[in-house]
């Protein structure tokens, strides 16, 4: 852990942007983020803050681990993770639906026996044991719209947003397993042993969450 700095875990990609404006508009300057890098780690003197940018999946390991004090993630992406630490804030933005999506012949929400193809197979895994359905998971890392349509599997467990791309690959929403959007997250012990500045820093974003 770093006694210096806070460190935030920042998800490269697409909730980066919106994370930069919130961050912004809670006052913390982020004009080097915004600079084109290849750096992974940069510092702000003035605020006492350096942020690490990591893929979305990596930041719940580095905040558990307490490498991160905080982070920046997508509840899916934390639900996925299961990992031990803070939830702190709805930040507010990449609100998007976990789906079980699949051909609109399936019929019914019955899943028994049948083939899920998933970027996310602890949750899949848990929504189907909740409803005593057995089933098996195939875990895949994008483009997971595919599977139904080559037959890899009967139905998927994804991320819908607008449902262009259910759409656009003839799928259609079967049910609803949680709403998702960006969280602030804390490493445990951080929040005890730096706990002033941490607190300014959460406090800072509520106040710019809209
Ligand atoms: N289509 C979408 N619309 C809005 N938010 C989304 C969408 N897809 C994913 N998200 C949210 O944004 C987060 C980051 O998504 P992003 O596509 O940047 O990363 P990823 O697909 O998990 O990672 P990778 O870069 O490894 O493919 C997701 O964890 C989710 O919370
Ligand atoms: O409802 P929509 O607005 O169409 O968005 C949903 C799509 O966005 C995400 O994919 P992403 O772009 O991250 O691609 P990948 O899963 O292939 O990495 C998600 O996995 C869906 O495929």
């Amino acid at each position: 852990m770093n006694m210096d700095y806070i460190t935030i875990a920042m998800a490269k990609g697409r909730l980066a942007e919106k994370a930069i404006a919130l961050l912004e508009k809670a006052g913390i300057d982020c004009s080097e983020l915004k600079v084109e890098t290849r750096k992974l780690i940069l510092k702000d003197e003035s605020s006492g803050i350096r942020f690490v940018m990591v893929k979305p999946v990596d930041v719940p390991t580095y905040v558990e681990y307490g490498a991160a004090d905080m982070g920046i993630v997508g509840k899916d992406v934390l639900m996925e993770a299961d990992v031990d630490c803070y939830e702190m804030l709805d930040l507010g933005f990449g609100f998007c639906r976990m789906v079980v999506a699949g051909p609109r012949e399936v019929t019914g929400r019955y899943f028994v026996d049948k083939r899920v193809a998933t970027k996310y197979p602890r949750i899949a895994e848990r929504y189907f044991k909740e409803k005593g359905e057995n089933v098996e998971i195939i875990k895949l890392n994008g483009s997971v719209e595919l599977a139904p349509i080559l037959g890899l599997s009967e139905v998927i467990v994804d991320i819908v947003e607008t449902g262009k791309t259910l759409k656009e690959n003839g799928l259609v929403v079967l049910d609803e397993i949680f709403s998702s959007s960006a969280r602030l997250i804390v490493n445990r012990a951080s929040l005890k042993v730096k706990s002033q500045p941490i607190k300014n820093i959460i406090a800072r974003l509520r106040g710019a969450i809209n």
